[in-house]
């Protein structure tokens, strides 16, 4: 694993980007895993600059989003299609066709699970997964349980989560229960995976996920074992890593 810490938001969400790049302009019809949350924001704007400046089209790019709130339209400004669309799709050249979220609004969610594996499988490998991490350890929307399900499923947010994410709604109570996420095999299979952590009230968890054992109680732990993981923190994130 490799870990490159920054003393400045802006060189981390530039070396992001310039990862993220630099795949597109080597693979122009590169498969992108893609995160929603706080953090990947600065990233998705960097990414934006690269596109006007010309350097990077996405124009032939595949993107799957980890994950959805089931229950809210894609047009609801919650939806992670919409914070997608707003962040990094609609000020890109992004085939529309080609850019993946899970439908949480789908009468039949079991079937949109398989749909997307299916649609995942069909456009072949992740070439790199963008990842946040939750305080309790959560990637995508993979709680920290005693089982992780390995394809897309449908979760039960943990209330710590919905907490956490209920500085986005009006009110804890509007945050959806449910979710639509990748599972941690699905991540797991990109052939990179680029982990992006900021903030001291992570410093915890990121020191547990990388130094940690690996256990099912920490999700993210178990991308140690993934042969190809960059880890992108600011100092106070990393600064209890040893
Ligand atoms: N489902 C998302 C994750 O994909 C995200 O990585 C995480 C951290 O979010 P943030 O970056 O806002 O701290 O929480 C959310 O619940």
């Amino acid at each position: 694993m490799n870990i490159l810490t920054f003393n400045s938001e802006e060189k981390l969400n530039e070396a992001g980007a310039g990862i993220i790049a630099g795949i597109v302009q080597t693979k122009p019809q590169a498969v992108l895993g893609l995160a929603t949350g706080g953090t990947p924001i600065g990233i998705y704007k960097q990414l934006v600059k690269k596109f006007e400046a010309g350097l990077v089209s996405f124009k032939d790019v595949t993107t799957f989003n980890l994950d959805e709130y089931v229950g809210i339209d894609a047009s609801h400004d919650q939806s992670y299609r919409y914070y997608m669309e707003q962040h990094l799709f609609q000020h890109v050249d992004v085939t529309p066709e080609r850019t993946h979220v899970p439908n949480g609004k789908a009468a039949d969610l079991q079937a949109e699970c398989s749909r997307y594996d299916e649609a995942i499988a069909e456009a072949g490998q992740l070439d790199i997964q963008l990842l946040g991490l939750g305080h309790n350890g959560h990637i995508g929307f993979n709680e920290p349980a005693e089982e992780l399900v390995s394809g897309t499923h449908v979760v039960e947010l943990a209330e710590a989560t919905r907490l956490a994410n209920a500085r986005f709604f009006a009110s804890e109570d509007q945050v959806p229960k449910q979710a639509i996420t990748m599972g941690v095999g699905s991540i797991l299979k990109a052939k990179m995976i680029l982990l992006v952590v900021k903030g001291a009230d992570k410093a915890d968890i990121v020191q547990r996920a990388l130094q940690g054992p690996v256990s099912t109680d920490c999700p993210a732990s178990l991308l140690q074992t993934h042969p190809s993981l960059t880890v992108l923190v600011d100092e106070a994130a990393g600064s209890k890593l040893v």
